[in-house]
């Protein structure tokens, strides 16, 4: 599954917040989207999962443009972990979970496993009837990335999935994320994770993709500064990993 963009333009009430964007993700491939606060990263994630129309421009997924299909073909296709919404909070752990498997119409046993597993991974399996709204933040952006998981697609939009996260949480989720060996588009904002996470990235500032490429051609201290103000040094610092590894 790819997921190419042309020129993609978006506006929001009147203004554009968007401009002329182009990516591309290969079948496998993790590629990160960073740049600054208010640069356009969730805007531009949102026209992909449909949330929002591109004023102008081409959004394919595997050759296909996503605002021409039907949206049950578009949501096995494409599977979001964004932020949380208001419309999640009343439902229990394993409901969430379940939506996930929506655009399949169908309830069956072999769904309810999917589930049940899409939960273990993300090591939640003991929350099933909990209410989302009770739960904290960490362990909801996981319930989200397990419904993602339940929906069984080829691509996937993360936006800041390691937000609400503490250090163990982030590892786990980004080495689970690459596990799955599926198209990954990932907004982040942690450039030295993103770096260690991603094969390529993007960077976006004041609505524009300014630059692309794998992390050591991308993420230069010339560009750092130019996009966000500030001066890349390096030093020597404490570097996580999982106790797997
Ligand atoms: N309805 C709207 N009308 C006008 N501008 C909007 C609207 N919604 C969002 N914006 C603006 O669009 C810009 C891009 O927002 P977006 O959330 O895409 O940025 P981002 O790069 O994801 O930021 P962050 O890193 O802070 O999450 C921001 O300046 C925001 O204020």
């Amino acid at each position: 599954m790819t997921l190419d963009l042309r020129g993609v333009s978006v506006k929001l009430d009147g203004h554009r917040i968007v401009h002329e964007a182009g990516l591309l993700v290969d079948d496998g491939e993790v590629v990160g989207l960073v740049g600054p606060n208010g640069c356009g990263k969730s805007t531009l994630l949102r026209s992909i999962y449909r949330a929002l129309r591109p004023s102008a421009g081409l959004i394919a997924v595997d050759g296909d443009d996503v605002h021409r299909m039907p949206a049950r073909e578009a949501a096995r296709r494409t599977a979001v972990v964004a932020q949380e919404t208001p419309a999640d909070l009343d439902f229990t752990v394993s409901e969430i979970v379940r939506m996930g498997r929506t655009p399949y119409k169908t309830d069956t046993s072999a769904d309810e496993k999917l589930c049940v597993g899409a939960l273990e991974r993300v090591g939640l399996a003991d929350r099933t009837e909990r209410i989302f709204a009770t739960l904290s933040g960490g362990e909801k952006q996981r319930v989200l990335l397990a419904r993602a998981l339940a929906q069984q697609t080829r691509l996937l939009l993360l936006d800041e999935p390691t937000s609400h996260l503490d250090v163990r949480h982030q590892l786990e989720l980004l080495h689970l994320v690459r596990e799955l060996g599926i198209a990954t588009l990932a907004v982040l904002h942690d450039l030295n994770q993103a770096a260690a996470f991603c094969d390529r990235l993007y960077v976006m500032d004041a609505g524009r993709i300014v630059a692309g490429g794998p992390p050591d051609h991308v993420l230069t201290p010339e560009l750092i500064s130019q996009v966000y103000g500030v001066r890349a040094v390096h030093r020597t610092q404490l570097v996580f990993e999982r106790l797997a590894d």
